[in-house]
């Protein structure tokens, strides 16, 4: 028998198993207080909200029954997915959410909503409600019940026996134009995802794995897509050297001030599961895409100044943090290649694009005799030329002759424009205006006037008073003061040329301004 945790959604992964009680749970807690911004968070059309007690067998029963019998329902209860864009989120009705189940007038258990994830929002409903976007689900019993009920309201005509239905909405990456928007949530995913291995094998362990993770917060801070991944990338920089004194973290649960305590893009992540990112089989794809997608998304954001630095830091998060060890090899090799340090954006966005393009040529030679690939998402040079026909001067057979000016040009569209503007184009011709709100994303520039500053500074400060956490120290340090100093030898040491010292409220007031 398995027990789930009051509140939790541990029992939508416990489903998508045959044998239920392989999974521990993980799950974010859905609780009162998360509830709207559950909501707000998904990009989906459809919603399907379960009201369930844990003293109710039959809640568990009919979703043992769901998950056995119809891998459709397996798929998107693991994945809090569905396809037509639906996902299934279960309530707890406990004491401490009893307003919401009096919201939702429940009398029984389970009782399952369906509707657009915006109604739910502040939502409510009636039995006698005439006119409401919220139905009460009526057939659920069982798999096929479910999925006919839902038939009727999508008008489609998925079957028992659907195996992949679960990407149907997402185009293969070669016309992967409007999915792009959906990317945003991946890269969110990614990097708590990257956060949690770092925490659970716990990877911080000496001087220069802390400076490495201090340096990537700082690449963060400022040039993350999300506004929350940047802001709860700031909070743990600001924190480091308290967190982790002379490059001891701690990683005891359970105790006050540790790592542990902190989310780099919020307490509701990881979510468990991808979109834009997501195989068509449940081991492809997922985390390392949503890491390509949120170091290409990194690239396009950064300023010349700032190359060199972002370069080393990526090279070292690989390095370091990405636990795959022929890929950490692979792209360490690529790295240490480099031999000119790079003193243009441009030549760092293209860098990367290339080196991801190298890793897709020799894997796709391995996928291709070992048939390891995802079937729906084969390995490709990339961009197509579906997706940019202006990047290709030529192309005969294997050999592409690229125009690099309209690779990098579109380069900083998909990942810096398109991956905001398609979501919110989605949104204003979408559902409501709480869509928008949702839009992890927003504008792509750092504002023209940060304030930049040698990046040898960090050290003459943050040294003397913080043996390690340097970076840490003088980020803060630099909130206080702004002083200006110099200091080669860190330079030597980090090999970058400039660090762009705003915090992150400069950052993001210039932002607001700007918008
Ligand atoms: C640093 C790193 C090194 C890796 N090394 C290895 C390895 O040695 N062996 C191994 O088996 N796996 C390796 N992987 C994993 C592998 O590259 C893929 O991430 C994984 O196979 C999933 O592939 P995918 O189809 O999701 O596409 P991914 O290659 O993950 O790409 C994600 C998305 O990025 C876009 N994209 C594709 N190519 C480019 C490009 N050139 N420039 C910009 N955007 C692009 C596409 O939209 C694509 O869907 C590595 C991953 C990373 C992050």
């Amino acid at each position: 028998t398995t027990s789930f945790s009051p509140g939790s959604r541990s029992i939508l992964r416990d489903i998508g198993s045959n044998d239920i009680s392989d999974h521990k749970d993980n799950a974010v807690e859905l609780n009162a207080t998360n509830f709207d911004s559950v909501f707000q968070d998904t990009p989906a059309k459809f919603a399907v909200l379960e009201f369930f007690a844990h003293w109710c067998p039959a809640c568990r029963n009919y979703k043992v029954n769901i998950a056995i019998h119809c891998p459709l329902f397996n798929f998107y209860t693991l994945r809090f997915s569905f396809p037509s864009n639906c996902f299934l989120i279960t309530f707890l009705a406990e004491q401490m959410n009893i307003k919401l189940c009096d919201k939702f007038s429940i009398k029984r258990y389970p009782m399952l909503f369906w509707g657009p994830p915006s109604k739910f929002v502040g939502g409510s409903w009636e039995p006698k409600q005439e006119k409401s976007e919220i139905l009460v689900v009526e057939e659920w019993r069982t798999a096929d019940l479910l999925l006919g009920w839902i038939n009727k309201q999508l008008g489609s005509s998925y079957g028992l026996d659907d195996q992949k239905v679960g990407n149907d909405h997402l185009l293969p990456n070669i016309s992967d134009h409007e999915q792009i928007s959906q990317a945003v949530f991946d890269i969110e995913e990614a990097t708590e995802e990257a956060f949690d291995i770092i925490l659970s094998l716990k990877a911080i362990k000496s001087s220069e794995t802390g400076a490495s993770f201090i340096r990537f917060l700082q690449l963060l801070v400022p040039h993350h897509p999300s506004k929350r991944c940047r802001k709860g990338s700031a909070e743990i920089l600001m924190n480091f050297d308290d967190l982790c004194p002379a490059g001891e973290c701690s990683y005891d649960s359970g105790v006050n001030n540790t790592l542990r305590n902190f989310h780099i893009c919020g307490n509701d992540l990881p979510r468990g599961y991808y979109m834009f990112c997501r195989g068509s089989k449940n081991e492809t794809r997922g985390f390392s895409c949503g890491l390509w997608i949120l170091m290409h998304s990194l690239s396009v954001r950064i300023e010349d100044g700032e190359s060199q630095f972002a370069f080393t830091t990526l090279c070292d998060f690989i390095n370091n943090f990405f636990m795959c060890d022929e890929c950490r090899r692979h792209f360490h090799d690529m790295c240490l290649s480099v031999k000119t340090p790079f003193k243009k954006a441009r030549d760092v966005v293209l860098w990367l694009w290339s080196t991801h393009n190298k890793v897709n040529e020799r894997l796709k030679k391995d996928e291709d005799s070992l048939g390891t690939g995802d079937p729906k998402f084969p390995k490709i040079i990339w961009p197509p030329k579906q997706l940019c026909p202006s990047c290709y001067l030529t192309s005969t057979g294997e050999n592409i002759d690229w125009d690099h000016d309209e690779v990098y040009k579109f380069l900083k569209r998909y990942y810096g424009e398109k991956l905001v503007s398609s979501y919110k184009k989605k949104s204003a011709g979408g559902v409501s205006k709480e869509e928008v709100v949702v839009a992890a994303a927003e504008e792509m520039s750092v504002p023209r006037n940060a304030l930049v500053v040698p990046v040898g500074a960090a050290l003459a400060i943050a040294l003397a008073s913080c043996a390690f956490g340097a970076l840490a120290c003088y980020w803060r340090t630099q909130q206080k003061n702004r002083k200006h100093h110099h200091n080669p030898h860190y330079l030597r040491r980090y090999s970058s040329n400039y660090l762009v010292m705003n915090t992150f409220s400069n950052i993001e007031s210039e932002r607001e301004k700007e918008r």
